[in-house]
């Protein structure tokens, strides 16, 4: 098996005395994308706020590439090279779309440039027609884009999307999947949460389906494809 980039154990995680996580096993593999489903309040943004240090687990174990990392802060997970591109996005609205990408750039953490300023313009031409707005001037999908395009500017191992294309309108959804592809076949590890569960296992190798905080299926695409009961019961479609 390929290295693993990410591997959480047992994490129980809480806001307060609400218990949320339930003792959660999840891992992602070096160059894996992985969807993570499951409906509203189930625990989806909280598993990668525990992975990411932003809301700790009160009992488990989150190891980075064999580090652990419980109590570590934020930044150090993602200089291990985990971008994280939470729900709502998160750009700077008072940089141009240059600064934006610009502030972010650096190698990866084997040193890869894949992605530099002039691969992230050519995968989103729409940003390459913004570049000196600001980035309230954006619309909703275009600051996503450059919410991932930034994210791609520190030629991270994974990339984590949590509501990849959440509010967006369908064509800019669409880019935004095509988006996910190329991130794909660049060799990037991904962990993709979103509600179009069939845009989701069009690309995802596998995944993870959440109820109440537990795991309750792990599964390749096809899996889900030949039994979509699976689906019905856990996400109700
Ligand atoms: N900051 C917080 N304080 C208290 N409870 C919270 C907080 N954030 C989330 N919760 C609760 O934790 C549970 C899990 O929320 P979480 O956001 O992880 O779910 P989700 O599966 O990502 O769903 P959604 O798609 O609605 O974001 C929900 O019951 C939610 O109300």
């Amino acid at each position: 098996m390929s290295e693993l980039l990410i591997q959480a154990q047992g994490i129980q995680t809480y806001y307060g005395a609400s218990h949320i996580l339930r003792g959660i096993d999840f891992q992602v593999a070096r160059g894996e994308t992985i969807g993570l489903m499951g409906r509203n309040g189930m625990g989806k943004s909280t598993l990668l706020k525990s992975i990411m240090g932003i809301v700790p687990p009160q009992s488990g174990t989150v190891q980075i590439k064999s580090q652990t990392m419980n109590g570590r802060p934020t930044y150090e997970v993602a200089q291990l090279g985990i971008a994280y591109v939470p729900e709502g996005r998160g750009i700077f609205g008072n940089l141009s779309v240059v600064e934006n990408l610009e502030m972010a750039a650096r190698p990866g953490t084997r040193g890869q440039r894949d992605w530099t300023y002039e691969r992230v313009l050519e995968t989103f031409p729409r940003l390459q027609e913004r570049l000196n707005h600001g980035g309230q001037q954006l619309s909703g999908g275009e600051q996503q884009m450059l919410t991932i395009g930034r994210a791609l500017m520190t030629n991270p191992d994974v990339l984590i999307l949590d509501e990849a294309t959440e509010g967006l309108a369908p064509l800019i959804a669409r880019e935004i999947w095509r988006i996910c592809s190329v991130i794909k076949q660049s060799g990037i590890s991904a962990i993709i949460v979103d509600k179009n569960w069939k845009h989701v296992t069009q690309i995802t190798d596998r995944n993870v389906i959440l109820v109440k905080g537990e795991v309750v299926f792990e599964g390749s695409s096809q899996a889900l494809h030949d039994d979509p009961s699976v689906l019905e019961q856990h996400l109700g479609v």
